[in-house]
């Protein structure tokens, strides 16, 4: 992905016009499949200072896809009269400098931290253990297995990283599923019996924290039934996820 960034100043007396027109120049954007997402933002500190933002699925894909596409017609005549106006219109790399701040909890502070997950995956592997369809699976297990799952998932969830640091991370983790054969009732039976686990465990129940754990429990759950399929193809070295809160951030009234 590249992002583009196209720097106007536009005097106070056309600021409405300019607004106008790049909305409709962004409608262009919304149906172009290169585009990825877009955002015209106004300087507080100078006002006439505009940017726009976009980023695309690839500067080629810019250059060659959509300029050279059935779009760029309708979009150029919204834009054109402010051509002159451009102080900068360049491509901009992606760096691995990245991150957010915050502003908004983690996850794994949200849900009580790292205490509130071994938590969970206590209650969680007591009811596992006694399953019928699952249990004999995890027959062999170690007695720090709740914990050590606990580490991974406050991992994920934004906390410390100490799967990576003590436990191998993702490597280690997949090496726990290959061959394991997991098939899919047996990963609905897992997901379930996680999700009655939450309620015993204390951990919030807020729509927003339940929605987002539920995103990232059928992803894991779902790769790790990939994952431990005989012979499987598999990616065999990969950070630790990190996942966040999604489209729905918490509530903080
Ligand atoms: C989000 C989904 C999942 C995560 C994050 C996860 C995480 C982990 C982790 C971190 C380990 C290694 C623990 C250690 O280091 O000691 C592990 C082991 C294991 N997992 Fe998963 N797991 C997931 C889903 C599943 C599912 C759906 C099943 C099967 C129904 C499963 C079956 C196992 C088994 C059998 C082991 C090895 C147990 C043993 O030590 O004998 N996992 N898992």
């Amino acid at each position: 992905m590249i992002v583009e960034y196209i720097r106007n100043r536009i005097p106070d007396d056309r600021r409405e016009a300019f607004l106008a027109d790049y909305g409709r120049a962004a409608l262009v954007l919304g149906r172009a499949p290169q585009c990825v997402d877009y955002e015209l933002s106004r300087s507080v500190d100078e006002p006439a200072c505009h940017v726009l933002r976009i980023t695309w699925t690839s500067a080629e894909d810019h250059l060659q896809g959509f300029r050279g596409g059935d779009l760029v017609p309708g979009f150029l005549a919204s834009i054109r009269p402010y051509v002159g106006d451009i102080e900068e219109m360049r491509h901009y790399d992606r760096t691995t400098v990245t991150g957010t701040g915050a502003a908004v909890p983690t996850l794994h502070d949200w849900a009580g931290g790292t205490p509130a997950l071994e938590r969970l995956t206590t209650v969680l592997y007591e009811r596992v253990l006694a399953d019928d369809l699952i249990g004999p699976l995890f027959a062999h297990m170690d007695d720090d297995h709740p914990r050590h799952v606990a580490m991974w998932r406050a991992e994920v969830l934004g906390g410390p990283d100490r799967y990576t640091r003590e436990r191998g991370g993702y490597p280690a983790m997949l090496g726990h599923h290959l061959g394991k054969g997991i098939t899919e009732p047996q990963r609905r039976r897992w997901v379930a019996l996680l999700l009655d686990s939450l309620d015993d465990a204390g951990l919030p129940a807020d729509p927003e924290f339940r929605a987002a754990f539920v995103g990232y429990v059928e992803w894991g759950t779902r790769l790790a039934l990939l994952n431990s399929r005989p012979g499987a193809e598999v990616v065999r070295s990969a950070p630790v996820p990190r996942w966040g809160w999604g489209v729905a951030p918490p509530w903080t009234g």
